[in-house]
C-alpha cells in the first residue's frame, strides 16, 4: 500500500523562520513543492524558468541555515529569484509576476526586506555584497552576507573587480558561484573552461576539510604543516583555484542540488571562525527537474506562458518580422557584399540575432561572454585596423560600457558601429532593460552619427547606411518586437546623413518623430485633421547631425512645433530646443512641446500600457497639441 501523500509543507512557509525546524527530508520535501509551483506559476505569466528551476535546493538551504533577511542574500542577476519570491512572503502574488503592478520579474529593495539589493544587469552581487560586509564590519556587527552569482555573470570584468578588492579587504563575505554551465547561450570564455576543469577534477573538499580540521587540533608547527599539504592539496588537485589566488577561500565544487551536501556545508561556512572571503563552488542543472527545460537548449532561460504537461510555449499569432531578426537579415546582406564586416555581441546571441549571422558568417561573429566593457573597445581595436565592427548591445547594456563608447570609440573617432536593440520601453523586463537614455548619454558626444528607426524599413537602410559610415562612429537603435509589416527590400539603401523626411504635409501643427513613434504620430495626425488642424509629421531619422534645414522649416511654418521620442529628458527633443533657442527661433512665439518619456522610471508592463503611462501615445500627442494651440501648459502624463 503506498505510504499517504505528505502533508505539503509549502503551505505551511511564509517566510523562512517557518521552514528553519525542518528536518533535511521534510527540506527536500518542500524543495519539489518549491519546484512545482514554480513551474506552475510561470507557466501563467511566463518569464525566466531555467534559472529558478536550477536554484531550487540553493534557495531552500540557503534560506534553511542563514538568518534571512538579517543575514543578507543578493541573487546576481535576480532572474533566478522566483524560488527565493516564493519563501520570503511573495507566494500569493508569485502569479503577478512582470505583470503591470505586479511582482518585478528581478530582485528588488522596494519590494521586500529579503532582497537587499536590486538586480537584473549582471555581476554586481560580489560588489554590493562587499560593500554590505564592510559597512557591518565597521559598525560592528555579526550578520553574514551571501552573494549568488553564476558562472555566466562570473565572465564580467565588475565580478573580478569586486572579487580582487574581496581578497585584499579580507572581509567576511560568501560567495556562491552557481555553476550550470550556461549563461542565456552555452556560456564562453577561459573562465568557463575553466569551471569545467575544476569540476572535473576529483571533489576534494573532503582532502582539504580534513586537513583544515587537522590543523586546527594541533599547536602551531603542525598547524603550518598540515596547513602547507592542505596547500600541496589544492595544487595537485586544481593547481590551485584562481579563487584562492585572489584572496579566497575555496570550497567545492559540491552538487548544488543534494541538500545532503549543501546543508552541512552551508552550516560549516556559517559556522566558521574563518574571516576570510570564502567562495562556494555548486554544481547545478539550469531547467532541472523539469524535463522540457532540461531538454532545451537555452534551458527554457525565458519562457512564454506554457502548457505544464507538454512544456509547448505559447506562440504569438504569425506577424511581421522582429526588428532583430530585420536587423540581422540585413546585417547579413551587407556582410555578404564586405568582407570586413564583423559583428560582436556580449552573451546575447539569440537577443540580439546574432545567431543568425553567425551560422551564415562563424569566423567573423564573436560573443565575448557579459562583458560589454571589453566588447566595445575590441571592437575600437578591430576598427583600428580597417575592420567595419557592428557592436550589438541592448540599448540598457550599453550603459555599463559608456566610458569604453566615449574614450576607447568616439575621442579616437573609431568606425564602430552600435546596433542597439531593445531601444525604448521593454515591457515585462522592466525598468532596469528599458533602453530609455541612449538618446540623451550618446547624443552629447562630438562626431557620433546617431539614428533611428521608425519602421523595420528604415532599419535596414540604417544598417546599410552603418556599414558605409567608415569616417567616424555611429549608432542605430530600434525597439523590442515586431515591426509593422512593411514590404522589405533585399537590401538597405544608405541614407543621406543628417537628413529626415517628411510624411504627411500640414500647416497647424508639425510633429517631428524620431523613433519608433512615427506611427502614433500619424494616427495623431489623421484625429488633429479631423478637428480641423491641419498637421505635418516628419521622422527625423537622425538625431545628431540634426537636419537643421527641416527643424528650421517645420518652426518657421507651423504654430506648434511638438517633437517626440522614445528616450528619457536630454535627448532629441532637446538638440531641437538647444537649435531654435540658438537660431532665436523661440523668440517669436513658436510653441513647441518635447515629448520624452518622464523623468521617473516606468515599471513592468505591456508596452502599450507603459507608453500609456509614459503620455507618448496618439490621443496624448492629440491632446498636446490642443493644449499647445490653446496655448495651455504641457499636460504631465498621468502617473501610474
Ligand atoms: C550587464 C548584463 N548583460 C547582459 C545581461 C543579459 N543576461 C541576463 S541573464 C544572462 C546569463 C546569466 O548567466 P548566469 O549568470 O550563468 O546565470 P544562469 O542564467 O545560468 O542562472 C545574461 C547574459 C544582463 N542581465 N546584464
Ligand atoms: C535576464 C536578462 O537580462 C535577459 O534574459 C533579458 O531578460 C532578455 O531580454 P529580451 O527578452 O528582451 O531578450
Ligand atoms: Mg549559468
Amino acid at each position: 500500500m503506498s505510504p499517504p501523500p505528505a502533508t505539503p509543507l509549502l503551505d505551511r512557509v511564509r517566510v523562512p523562520a517557518d521552514m528553519r525546524n525542518f528536518s533535511a527530508d521534510q527540506l527536500k520535501q518542500l524543495a519539489d513543492e518549491v519546484r512545482a509551483e514554480t513551474i506552475s506559476a510561470v507557466s501563467v505569466t511566463g518569464g525566466h524558468l531555467g534559472a529558478s528551476l536550477g536554484v531550487v535546493e540553493l534557495t531552500v538551504a540557503l534560506h534553511a541555515v542563514f538568518e534571512t533577511p538579517r543575514d543578507r542574500l543578493i541573487w546576481d542577476v535576480g532572474h533566478q529569484a522566483y524560488p527565493h519570491k516564493l519563501l520570503t512572503g511573495r507566494r500569493d502574488r508569485i502569479r503577478t509576476l512582470r505583470t503591470g503592478g505586479g511582482l518585478s520579474g528581478f530582485t528588488r529593495r522596494s519590494e521586500s526586506e529579503y532582497d537587499p539589493f536590486g538586480a537584473a544587469h549582471s555581476s554586481t552581487s560580489i560588489s554590493a555584497g562587499l560593500g554590505m560586509a564592510v559597512a557591518r564590519d565597521l559598525k560592528g556587527d555579526t550578520r553574514n552576507v551571501i552573494a549568488v552569482i553564476g558562472d555566466g555573470a562570473m565572465s564580467a570584468g565588475m565580478a573580478y573587480e569586486a572579487m580582487n578588492n574581496a581578497g585584499a579587504e579580507k572581509s567576511r563575505l560568501i560567495v556562491v558561484l552557481n555553476d550550470n554551465d550556461m549563461s542565456i547561450a552555452p556560456p564562453v570564455g577561459a573562465m568557463s573552461a575553466y569551471l569545467s576543469k575544476v569540476v572535473s577534477s576529483r571533489p576534494f573538499l573532503s582532502i582539504r576539510d580534513m586537513m583544515a580540521k587537522l590543523a586546527r587540533r594541533f599547536p602551531a608547527p603542525i598547524e603550518r604543516a598540515a596547513k602547507r599539504a592542505d596547500e600541496y592539496a589544492r595544487g595537485l588537485l586544481t593547481g590551485g583555484t584562481l579563487f584562492e589566488e585572489l584572496g579566497f577561500y575555496y570550497v567545492g565544487p559540491i552538487d548544488g542540488h543534494d541538500l545532503d551536501h549543501l546543508l552541512p556545508v552551508l552550516r560549516n561556512l556559517r559556522d566558521t571562525e574563518l574571516h576570510d572571503p570564502i567562495l562556494l563552488h555548486v554544481v547545478t542543472k539550469k531547467g532541472k527537474g523539469y524535463a522540457p527545460a532540461e531538454a532545451s537548449a537555452d534551458k527554457y532561460h525565458g519562457v512564454q506562458k506554457f502548457n505544464v504537461i507538454t512544456g509547448e510555449q505559447q506562440k504569438a499569432p504569425p506577424g511581421p518580422p522582429s526588428y532583430t531578426k530585420v536587423f540581422a537579415n540585413a546585417l547579413i546582406a551587407e556582410a555578404e557584399a564586405d568582407a570586413r564586416i564583423v559583428a560582436i555581441n556580449a552573451a546575447m546571441p539569440s537577443g540580439t540575432g546574432l545567431d543568425a549571422f553567425g551560422k551564415r558568417f562563424p569566423k567573423r561573429t564573436f560573443d565575448v561572454g557579459i562583458a560589454e566593457q571589453h566588447a566595445v573597445t575590441f571592437a575600437a581595436g578591430m576598427a583600428t585596423e580597417g575592420m567595419k565592427p557592428f557592436c550589438a548591445i541592448y540599448s540598457t547594456f550599453l550603459q555599463r560600457a559608456y566610458d569604453q563608447v566615449v574614450h576607447d570609440v568616439v575621442l579616437q573617432n573609431l568606425p564602430v558601429r552600435f546596433a542597439m536593440d531593445r531601444a525604448g520601453l521593454v515591457g515585462a523586463d522592466g525598468a532596469t532593460h528599458a533602453g530609455s537614455f541612449d538618446i540623451a548619454y550618446l547624443g552629447c558626444l562630438p562626431g557620433i552619427v546617431l539614428m533611428a528607426a521608425s519602421d523595420e524599413a528604415e532599419l535596414m537602410h540604417m544598417v546599410a547606411t552603418a556599414a558605409a559610415i567608415d569616417d567616424r562612429p555611429s549608432a542605430f537603435r530600434y525597439p523590442r518586437g515586431e515591426g509593422i509589416g512593411l514590404e522589405l527590400p533585399k537590401r538597405g539603401t544608405p541614407l543621406e546623413i543628417g537628413k529626415g523626411r517628411v510624411l504627411r504635409e500640414g500647416t497647424k501643427v508639425a510633429i517631428l518623430s524620431y523613433g519608433a513613434r512615427l506611427q502614433e504620430c500619424l494616427k495623431a495626425a489623421e484625429e488633429l485633421g479631423a478637428k480641423g488642424l491641419s498637421t505635418t509629421v516628419a521622422d527625423a531619422r537622425f538625431a545628431k547631425p540634426l537636419d537643421t534645414a527641416l527643424v528650421e522649416r517645420l518652426a518657421r511654418e507651423h504654430e506648434v512645433l511638438i517633437t517626440i521620442e522614445e528616450g528619457s529628458v536630454g535627448g532629441f527633443g532637446s538638440f531641437v530646443l538647444q537649435h531654435l533657442a540658438l537660431r532665436g527661433m523661440l523668440d517669436a512665439g513658436l510653441k513647441v512641446r518635447p515629448m520624452c518619456l518622464p523623468d521617473r522610471f516606468i515599471d513592468h508592463d505591456s508596452p502599450k500600457k507603459q507608453y500609456d503611462e509614459a503620455g507618448l501615445n496618439a490621443a496624448q500627442i492629440v491632446a498636446m497639441a490642443v493644449s499647445a494651440l490653446g496655448s495651455g501648459v504641457a499636460v504631465a502624463p498621468a502617473r501610474a
